[in-house]
């Protein structure tokens, strides 16, 4: 295994030193990596920050089932030039991942691709349809150890499910990770419902949707002592709540997405599909109140919510066009934009959403970790200098539907190691048959 001397980069924004990986773990920092470093690869990192390999809590990898969207294949490449070393796979596939068959054999096309670990979600009701729990148990000792729980796609809307799933789930340390949308409130809804949804005539999706499962789960939760995580989260008010049950104890963690950090509702006066996404892109307020959310850590993580679609479901008018947006190869991105290079968050508070946050929401063990001797060596080297224009035909998702199309974002990934083997060098994927 080829051992890489990283010379000059920054862990974490910190000062600058050098990190040898060797063995597939951080072997030595600073002068000693240097003197032990003679025969290793030389990766020139001055200027360049150095984070824990980032992990993702919330990708739609699309297989089984769309593999004209994405593969496991496709959807890892993405995550590794994303500066990814795990991802979690939503359950919302064709079969859906109910059983403990189907989640190991995608965690299997996981290992096989190599990329990145690949950590399937189970689903909390057979077939996504609300009523009866799937086989969590089997799915939580199966190969693929699923900790994370969702119907993702689609909300646990009755509560007395929800009350089980998540009873159930305390017996293997997992969590819910809940799709907040209340869907009495949002029957035929195209959009955040508010003054551009009038305007436009498209029928609106309020935030009490949103708000009403927020604030009723985070209650269920306290009730059963249980774990809960709440998806995607995009109104002021979801932030209040979330705020509020912290404050009284109650063991929720909360996500946001990079798309509800930068856009609005404004997005939808083109008509341009690219920005219909669930839950709705919200107002300039709800974007503020979720950057604040971000940086007071009342919101947890960043979740790409990477939802890939074929041109088919997206190149159609707004009213017949899928809900969703590619992500993963724009997350880090979008977070810099909004949040580090505007001086809300430092690069230590990065890794911390991105990494060891999902980590231990996700109970992953070796993700996530410090950058320190003897850790296992996931890690992802950023050049927050670079700039550069979203191409989304050039992206190594097999879809195209990013919002950030012709979009200028700043940094840029240039590595990612996976316990010590270079994924990505010089910003490029390292084939299999090129790794050693
Ligand atoms: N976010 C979306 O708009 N779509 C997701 C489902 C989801 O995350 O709810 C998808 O699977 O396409
Ligand atoms: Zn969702
Ligand atoms: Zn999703």
């Amino acid at each position: 295994m080829t051992t890489y001397l990283l010379t000059g980069a920054r862990p974490l924004g910190g000062d600058p030193t050098d990190v040898l990986l060797a063995d597939g773990v951080v072997a030595a920092l600073g002068a000693q990596a240097r003197r032990a470093g003679g025969d290793a690869h030389v990766v020139e990192a001055d200027g360049l920050v150095l984070l824990p390999g980032l992990v993702d809590l919330h990708t739609h990898l699309r297989e089984p089932g769309r593999e004209d969207a994405e593969t496991v294949e496709s959807g890892t490449r993405a995550a590794a030039l994303g500066g990814f070393t795990a991802v979690h796979a939503m359950a919302n596939t064709t079969p859906t991942q109910d059983t403990a068959g189907v989640v190991e054999q995608v965690w299997r096309l996981g290992r096989d691709a190599g990329w990145c670990d690949v950590h399937p979600v189970g689903a909390v009701t057979v077939g996504l349809a609300g009523e009866r729990l799937a086989e969590l148990s089997a799915m939580a000792r199966s190969a693929a150890a699923v900790r994370v729980f969702s119907d993702d796609g689609r909300c646990v809307h009755d509560p007395v499910v929800m009350r089980r799933a998540l009873e159930y789930v305390k017996a293997f340390d997992g969590v819910v990770a809940q799709h907040a949308q209340e869907p009495r409130l949002t029957e035929g809804a195209q959009m955040h419902e508010g003054v551009v949804s009038a305007e436009l005539g498209l029928t609106g999706w309020p935030s009490v949707a949103e708000e009403a499962i927020v604030a009723r789960d985070v209650l269920l939760a306290e009730h059963v002592g249980s774990r809960l995580h709440v998806l995607h989260l995009s109104t002021a008010g979801s932030v209040e709540i979330v705020r509020w049950a912290k404050a009284r104890g109650i063991d929720v963690t909360a996500e946001v997405t990079p798309h509800h950090l930068m856009l609005t509702d404004e997005r939808a006066r083109g008509y341009d599909p690219r920005f219909k996404v669930n839950p709705p892109l919200r107002t300039a307020e709800d974007v503020e109140a979720v950057r604040e959310g971000l940086a007071d850590g009342t919101i947890d993580t960043v979740g790409t919510d990477h939802a890939p679609h074929a041109r088919e479901d997206k190149d159609c008018e707004w009213a017949a066009a899928a809900f969703g947006m590619t992500g993963l190869e724009t997350a880090l991105s979008v977070v810099q934009a909004v949040m580090v290079d505007t001086g809300r968050m430092t690069w230590v508070d990065v890794a911390r959403v991105m990494s060891s946050a999902p980590a231990r929401i996700g109970r992953l063990t070796g993700q996530g970790r410090p950058i320190a001797p003897g850790e296992p060596a996931n890690l992802t080297l950023v050049d927050p200098a670079a700039r550069r224009v979203v191409v989304p035909e050039q992206q190594a998702t097999a879809s195209v539907n990013s919002p950030f199309a012709g979009q200028e974002l700043p940094g840029s990934v240039v590595a990612t190691f996976l316990r010590g083997r270079a994924t990505v060098l010089d910003g490029a994927l390292v084939e299999q048959g090129a790794r050693v």
